[in-house]
């Protein structure tokens, strides 16, 4: 059946085509990103959810979206989707970062002159027959310095084009390095340096709880007299009602904002101030922008939802097309060695350490080792998948480690998950043969050699002659056929171990009188 997906936001037609063409079924309903009610009642029906910033992906709407798989933000910020509860649900969210970034530096780059020259204020008087030829001094911006706070794509792209007019630029930006702030051309200067230099200030950071209110009362106070001030990133990097206050005393010479601490701004501090511009939350309101984002979402979207592939996940590493073929038998061996680990834990996992061996070291081990972890808290928790693992096993404080290393034994890749719990310690490796499938080495140091299936039993016993006739014929009595039978041991009369496929599921009588056999130690069901 071909994957569903939702639009419901305003999306270029371009996406819609794309998904079509990717032979993805697709329902176009714009209107549903302000209708939280509606889309709560269908989203079930759908694989994927396109949306752009007016759609909020409230943990109400995940919990209804039972189907769902992905998001695709055509855009940037994704602060309307809940990424933790998405993360928890197994969704994976991805964004188009690239995209819409000229097109909303360009915006910023316009508000700079809007404010410079103050072009609606005078394009309002003039439309209104006033000439008022005076009353519009302007500021040139040659030579003058522009603040960026955030220099990430759109706050380099901001300072390429400042740069261009021959400002002086200067940015904050805690995790630029001196390297990157080189070859963009701009000096790295601390936050209060900026505020105290800058005839412009731009922002270009998400919101966080370390950029909210970034120019609040106080940073505004330390802002040179005659600051312009725009931002066209997120409402709530600037205290709105403290930029009032400085415009109104004249401290401040004006602002420009596409975006506000409450969207569709309807009201707001800033308002009615003869030096503020403002607009809609426009920045990526361009043909050309909206065409990027679209083709781009529906496309990764699509490569997701059909291949597996994922580029551009906030909640998950990235797989290409090409690797995703390759990884796929490794993240089931993964899954199945977790799964093989989960099953026979029944006290609290306290670390998890995954090793990597030979090449499979060299592909994406943090996909792996996610589905290592959604193979070992399955049997415990139904609804767990490689997406949402690391968050719970994080929330149910399990230590995850993993190393990478060589190949140093007889495979070209190995996998050992090693778990350690209140009780014990336990290890199990795999690897996956040229057929690709995936096979158990060796368990606790002791190796064998079987296939995953979905009907087998684990034997733990000493090794001493009679086990295996007395087993078999138990089996048969009881009319099941064994399918495959593995041994392995780690000495002559030591410790082995059976691992057995069995065609069909295994009644619990049957499994009390296997661990009633002489010399077993344990007999546990697995099912993969
Ligand atoms: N108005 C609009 O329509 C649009 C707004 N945006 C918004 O623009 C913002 C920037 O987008 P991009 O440049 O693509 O993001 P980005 O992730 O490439 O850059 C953000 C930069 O902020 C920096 N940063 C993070 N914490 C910081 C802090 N505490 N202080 C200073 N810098 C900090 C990061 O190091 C990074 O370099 C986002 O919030 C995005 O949602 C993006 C597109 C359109
Ligand atoms: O990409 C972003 O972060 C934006 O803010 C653009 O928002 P929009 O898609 O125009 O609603």
């Amino acid at each position: 059946m071909a994957p569903r997906v939702l639009i419901s936001d305003k999306l270029s037609d371009a996406a819609v085509q794309i998904f079509k063409d990717r032979g993805v079924d697709v329902d176009f309903r714009p209107e549903l990103g302000k209708d939280k009610d509606k889309l709560a009642e269908i989203i079930g029906d759908y694989d994927g959810l396109a949306i752009r910033s007016a759609t909020k992906v409230t943990p109400k709407i995940l919990e209804k979206a039972t189907r769902l798989k992905v998001i695709g933000r055509a855009g940037i910020g994704v602060d309307n989707v809940d990424i933790p509860a998405a993360s928890a649900k197994g969704v994976i969210v991805m964004n188009t970062p690239f995209g819409n970034s000229i097109t909303t530096a360009e915006h910023a780059i316009a508000m700079m002159f809007a404010l410079a020259r103050q072009i609606p204020q005078a394009d309002a008087s003039t439309q209104a027959g006033k000439w008022e030829k005076n009353r519009f001094m302007g500021v040139e911006l040659t030579a003058k310095t522009l603040g960026i706070i955030g220099c990430g794509n759109i706050g380099a792209i901001v300072a390429e084009r400042g740069i261009g007019l021959k400002m002086k630029v200067i940015a904050f930006d805690p995790f630029l390095s001196p390297e990157r702030a080189l070859t963009i051309g701009v000096e790295k200067v601390e936050l209060d340096d900026l505020l105290a230099r800058a005839d412009v200030i731009t922002l270009h950071t998400p919101l966080t709880e370390k950029t909210k209110n970034v120019l609040s009362a106080e940073a505004l106070a330390k802002t040179r007299k005659g600051v312009r001030i725009i931002n066209c990133a997120r409402g709530g990097l600037v205290d709105e009602v403290a930029l009032r206050a400085a415009l109104d005393s004249g401290h401040v010479a004006g602002a420009a904002f596409d975006v506000f601490g409450v969207e569709p701004a309807e009201e707001n501090p800033l308002f009615g101030h003869p030096n503020v511009v403002c607009t809609p939350h426009l920045g990526a309101a361009t043909t050309e922008a909206q065409e990027n984002v679209a083709l781009q979402v529906a496309e990764q979207m699509s490569d997701y939802l059909l291949n597996g592939a994922i580029s551009n996940a906030v909640n998950f590493p990235s797989i290409t097309a090409e690797e995703a073929p390759k990884l796929k038998p490794f993240i089931a061996l993964a899954e199945k060695l977790g799964s093989f680990a989960g099953q026979l834990t029944d006290s609290d996992i306290q670390t998890v350490r995954i090793t990597y061996e030979g090449a499979v070291a060299d592909q994406k081990i943090k996909a792996l080792t996610s589905a290592a972890i959604a193979g070992l808290l399955r049997p415990a928790l139904a609804d767990v998948n490689v997406v949402s693992a690391p968050s719970i096993a994080k929330e149910r404080g399990i230590v995850v480690e993993e190393t990478t290393r060589a190949a140093e034994g007889d495979y070209d890749s190995l996998i050992t998950l090693s778990i350690t719990s209140d009780k014990y310690e336990r290890a199990v490796s795999g690897t996956v043969f040229a057929d690709g499938q995936p096979r158990i080495v060796d368990i606790k140091g002791i190796k064998v050699d079987a296939e995953f299936a979905p009907s087998m039993i684990y034997i733990t016993n000493e090794d001493k002659p009679g086990f295996i006739g007395r087993f078999a014929s138990l089996l048969g009595d009881a009319g099941i056929n064994i399918a495959t039978f593995a041994l392995g041991r780690d000495r002559q009369g030591g410790d082995a171990i059976a691992l057995v496929e069995v065609d069909g599921p295994l009644p619990a009588e049957v499994l009390e009188k296997v661990t009633a056999l002489p010399h077993v130690k344990q007999a546990k069901p697995l099912t993969f």
